[in-house]
């Protein structure tokens, strides 16, 4: 780790000001009721419980009338206005930040939208971003056969998917770097979906850090059952291990009586 990198801080942009339209829900997808609380407060949670001690900006839609700052278990964070697509939302959030954020210091961005992110990938992440200069972000390699359409609901082709990965968030680089990428596609009009595709954009190449699969994005409808799911299914993970830890201790502590 470098001298820099030592004293660098650590902010959390979590764009939160979609609309959620693929959802089709009769509200943005951040706001669905997953186990009894919002999908934003389940992001939040995981994303505190990796990192208590970073500060948040949450990007939220001007006209939001659901948010609820109850659902914020930062000490310090703030909101600044989401903007018209995905990309614009980060980079106000970045602006937002210009005289207290350092060049060096550490940005990750994390969809609200992925409230499965395991607080291991989170640490991992992080720790590769602080070896990478550039950047790194969580993705999975692609597992099914990749067609392309033919505009007629018809395959043009089978495209080789040797290679191909599967970008998720959190995504993490440099306040400096991130923010220079992203205003430079915005003058450019060059459309970035990510984070990564902007850095990219500079001739750089943010490191790839294999994910989890189950670090799904809340997009269709089905989604939001995948996620109770996946949420269920991590406790029950969770809880098997301090079991086998208790077992093991139990069995430990009878030896050492025998
Ligand atoms: N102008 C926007 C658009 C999206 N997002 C956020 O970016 C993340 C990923 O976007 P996506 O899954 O596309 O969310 P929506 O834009 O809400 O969905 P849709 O495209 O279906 O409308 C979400 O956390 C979303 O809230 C944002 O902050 N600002
Ligand atoms: C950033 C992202 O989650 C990486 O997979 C994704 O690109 C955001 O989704 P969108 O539908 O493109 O907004």
């Amino acid at each position: 780790m470098s001298e820099a990198d030592a004293s660098a801080r650590l902010w959390l942009v979590v764009p939160a000001a979609g609309r959620g339209r693929r959802m089709g829900a009769d509200r943005p997808k951040q706001y669905l009721t997953l186990e009894g609380r919002p999908v934003l407060a389940h992001t939040l949670s995981r994303l505190h419980q990796a990192f208590p001690q970073a500060q948040l900006c949450l990007c939220l839609d001007p006209d939001d009338d659901r948010f609820d700052p109850a659902w914020v278990p930062f000490a310090r964070w703030r909101r600044s206005p989401g903007g018209h697509e995905r990309a614009d939302s980060v980079r106000q959030a970045l602006a937002a930040l210009a005289g207290e954020a350092g060049d060096d210091d550490l940005v990750l961005v994390h969809d609200v939208a992925r409230p499965c992110v395991t607080v291991a990938d989170l640490t991992t992440l992080l720790s590769a971003l602080r070896e990478d200069p550039v950047g790194a972000l969580l993705a999975t390699p692609v597992a099914d056969t990749i067609k392309r359409d033919d505009g007629q609901g018809r395959i043009a082709s089978t495209e080789p998917r040797d290679g191909l990965w599967q970008a998720q968030t959190p995504q993490g680089f440099r306040y400096g770097l991130l923010r220079q990428a992203l205003e430079q596609a915005a003058a450019g009009g060059v459309g970035v979906t990510d984070e990564a595709s902007a850095v990219e954009a500079l001739g750089l190449s943010p490191r790839l850090v294999p994910g989890r699969r189950d670090n799904l994005k809340i997009t269709h409808p089905e989604d939001l059952a995948l996620a109770a799911h996946v949420l269920a299914a991590q406790r029950e993970g969770a809880a098997s291990h301090a079991g086998q830890g208790l077992a093991e201790h139990a069995h430990l502590a009878s030896k050492e009586t025998d």
